[in-house]
């Protein structure tokens, strides 16, 4: 007798999966190979940033008070006592109507507190001596770049979790981090199951299809922030499959199957789950696609099993591996980002579960639009090369109409949501 499976909300598989993410690590990587990991620590400001009042401008610095009088008629002289570029620092004292002409990025000499940019400065020679003169008066302060106007000594800057852009990038190099603490990459096992698999080189033939699933997988694992293991494509054989996931379990955080999850003759995921002695959390998700997603758990990892269907394979992973990935990554975002957006065709049809229709999601006019990037079948492939989001229509008795405002979750968002 077939074994009945109770489906459970979303929301609930989602929370029971949770329960199990587990904790980020630590691991240290050189500058150079942080971009695009996670921050494992907070990024404070260790000193000011700039760390001494700099120019601006290429031009002149001077004591503000000795430009008091000047004016279009009555140009003021300064002597011009040294020129410093950025990097040098001013060897002498400049005394009243003194000036040292000064490069952008120069710290401003003790005593300057004004920097006259070249354009409105005279320069000249007289007896050997260089002078410079100008016809306005400047103010304390200005064309002065402060010491922490940038940032103040202690400034928190970026938080933990936060994924390594270019910007990011900087801050780590201003604060002198050649080495840089970023969550470490978990590690996720990929198999990819089904007698019916060929190679990606291989030549179709009667009966077989290309394994597309593994490759897709390892690409969304590597968009999530984790590492894949693909361990290969298997046989719908039981010992075969229950031998390769066993061992395979010893070198992964988690691990992913795609494929025999459901009730068919050769779907073996059940038996194997039971055989290794795992705890299933839900064989049956009132979800569209991917219901017969099936998530267990053993010795603190967690094995998903995933639908063979690419749709519904694909969801499965946004919505259930994506989260405990992120949550790895020390997010404290670790869900799709959420919006709202003007539905741009009729969705007639009513379904008892949630559907999660791969739709493009895009800016028009200032608001967003979602339509579905081709049919709404568990089975189907073609459709994810163009989505960049999921559009969520609750289970129900009603079908949706075009313009009607519904939910959306977003693939290609780098910030996440905290539900
Ligand atoms: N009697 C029932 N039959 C099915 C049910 C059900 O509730 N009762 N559920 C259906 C639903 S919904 C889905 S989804 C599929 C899920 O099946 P499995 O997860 O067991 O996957 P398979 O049977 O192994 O394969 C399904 C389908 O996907 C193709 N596939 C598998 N692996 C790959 C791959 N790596 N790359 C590309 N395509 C792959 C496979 O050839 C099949 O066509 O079960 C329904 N049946
Ligand atoms: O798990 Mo199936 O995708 O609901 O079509
Ligand atoms: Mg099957």
């Amino acid at each position: 007798m077939l074994e009945k499976r109770t489906p459970i909300p979303v929301t609930e598989a989602i929370e029971r999966v949770m329960k199990y993410a587990g904790e980020g690590e630590a691991e240290t990587v050189r500058l150079e190979e942080a971009y695009g990991r996670y921050l494992a620590e907070e990024l404070r400001a260790d000193h000011d940033v700039p760390p001494f009042d700099r120019s601006p401008y290429d031009g002149f610095a001077i004591r503000a008070v000795d430009s008091a009088q000047a004016n279009l008629d009555n140009p003021v002289e300064f002597e011009v006592i040294e020129t410093i570029g950025a990097g040098q620092v001013a060897t002498k004292a400049v005394k009243p109507f003194q000036a040292v002409r000064i490069m952008t990025g120069a710290q401003i000499p003790a005593g300057c507190d004004a920097v006259v940019m070249l354009e409105l400065a005279k320069q000249y020679e007289r007896d050997g001596k260089t002078y410079m003169s100008i016809k306005r008066p400047f103010r304390p302060g200005d064309n002065i770049s402060f010491q922490g106007e940038d940032a103040k000594k202690g400034d928190a800057l970026v938080p933990k979790g936060t994924r390594i852009n270019p910007g990011v990038q900087a801050l780590l190099a201003t604060f002198g981090y050649a080495k840089v603490k970023v969550a470490r990459k978990p590690r996720i096992g990929i198999f990819a199951t089904g007698s019916e698999l060929l190679d990606v080189s291989d030549p179709l033939v009667p009966g077989k299809i290309r394994n597309s699933n593994a490759y897709m997988i390892q690409a969304q694992v590597v968009r999530s922030g984790a590492e894949p293991i693909y361990f290969g494509k298997l046989m719908d054989d039981l010992d075969t499959c229950f031998a390769a996931i066993q061992s395979a379990l010893d070198q992964v955080d988690m691990l992913i199957t795609t494929g025999g999850v459901s009730v068919g003759d050769y779907d073996y995921l059940p038996i194997i789950y039971k055989r290794l002695g795992a705890e299933v959390l839900f064989n049956k998700v009132a979800m569209r696609p991917g219901s017969v997603t099936t998530v267990a758990h053993l010795d603190g990892k967690l094995l998903f099993g995933l639908s063979g269907n690419p749709s519904a394979c694909y969801v499965g992973y946004e919505l259930f591996v994506r989260p405990v990935v992120r949550t790895r990554l020390f997010s404290t975002k670790p869900y799709l980002k959420k919006a709202t957006a003007m539905l741009m065709a009729d969705f007639p049809k009513p379904n008892p579960f949630t559907r999660f229709v791969r739709s493009y999601v895009a800016l028009e006019d200032g608001r967003l639009t979602v339509a579905p990037v081709g049919m709404d079948k568990s089975n189907i492939v073609t459709s994810l090369a163009r989505a960049n989001a999921l559009m969520v229509l609750p289970g129900g008795t009603r079908g949706f109409a075009k313009g009607d405002t519904v939910e959306v979750w977003l693939l290609e968002d780098e910030e996440g949501s905290d539900v």
